[in-house]
């Protein structure tokens, strides 16, 4: 049943129209929106929670949206256990995560088994930004080795907890570092099968910081922040840059008009290069 129909008569008609009609669940944590009309209704609006989804055991207000270098938002306690720390099973996988120190999104879910499903037994994987382990720990199960960089050290403490969690420390490890200064930090080029970006906002530059550890013809998942517009003539210039796209997606709305995109690429390797003199190959926009 529809959580804001069951409030029907129990909270006034401005609050009910001003209640947004969803929320989300990480774990056993629901978070919603509780726009001010709303706040003298918060216990019942757990309430309608509790009744539709049983499996929750806590309800947080979100009363910003995510900001700062961890990209986590700032929540308070409206009913249930107070806690901010859960336990999400996403295909299969647990990560445990406190939703105050460390960025977790399930809208990502799709992307993270699109991309595990490419993964091949032998692989090397990097990758920078890496979090709690979303991207990681499905990756870790599919390829031979993952190591990930990231500058929180809170997510990189549930990153080694979560691997562990799901069986693959010894497949896995982390670098509690800036990612962009990786090259720094992990010698040796053309030594990774495949690296997954999930790039913070605004620090495209780890594209290029990462993409020399990444052997000729290996594969990068690059993601992005652009309006529509920038697309094409960013997809150029990656072009130029010896990366070949194999394809590209929008998989989120950030701002309006601003979309989260993902590029599949490949690293030109020297037979790429030449045949890329003979033939040019369209981009469909
Ligand atoms: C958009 S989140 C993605 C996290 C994770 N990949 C996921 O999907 O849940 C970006 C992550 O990058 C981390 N971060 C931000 N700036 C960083 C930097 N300069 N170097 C390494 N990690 C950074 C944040 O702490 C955050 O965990």
């Amino acid at each position: 049943m529809d959580f804001k129909k069951s409030l029907s008569g129990k909270i006034s008609k401005s609050a009910q129209k001003a209640l947004p009609g969803r929320f989300y669940v990480i774990g056993d944590i629901a978070v919603v929106n509780i726009p001010s009309e709303c706040q003298p209704f918060r216990e019942g609006i757990a309430d309608a929670i509790f009744s539709v989804r049983k499996d929750v055991k806590t309800v947080l207000e979100k009363n910003s949206k995510i900001f700062g270098e961890r990209r986590t938002g700032g929540f308070s306690f409206v009913k249930g256990e107070n806690r901010t720390t859960t336990v999400h099973k996403e295909d299969g996988y647990l990560y445990k995560i406190d939703l105050t120190s460390v960025f977790f999104s399930p809208k990502l879910a799709f992307e993270r088994m699109r991309i595990a499903s490419l993964i091949t037994p032998q692989e090397r994987i990097i990758i920078p930004f890496c979090g709690s382990g979303p991207f990681a720990i499905p990756s870790a199960d599919r390829g031979e080795e993952i190591i990930g960089v990231e500058k929180n050290p809170d997510a990189c403490r549930y990153f080694m907890e979560n691997l562990k969690l799901n069986g693959l420390r010894e497949k896995g490890d982390i670098i509690c570092a800036d990612a962009l200064f990786i090259q720094d930090i992990i010698k040796g080029k053309n030594q990774f099968d495949r690296a997954i970006i999930p790039t913070a906002y605004g620090l495209d530059e780890a594209l290029f910081k990462t993409s020399p550890l990444v052997k000729k013809e290996g594969k990068i998942h690059f993601y992005t922040f652009k309006t529509k517009e920038e697309i094409r003539p960013y997809s150029l210039y990656l072009e130029k840059n010896d990366l070949k796209i194999l394809s590209f997606r929008r998989c989120g709305n950030i701002a309006p008009g601003v979309f989260r995109y993902v590029f599949d690429l490949q690293k030109k390797g020297l037979t790429q290069k030449r045949d890329d003199k003979k033939q040019r190959r369209p981009i469909n926009f």
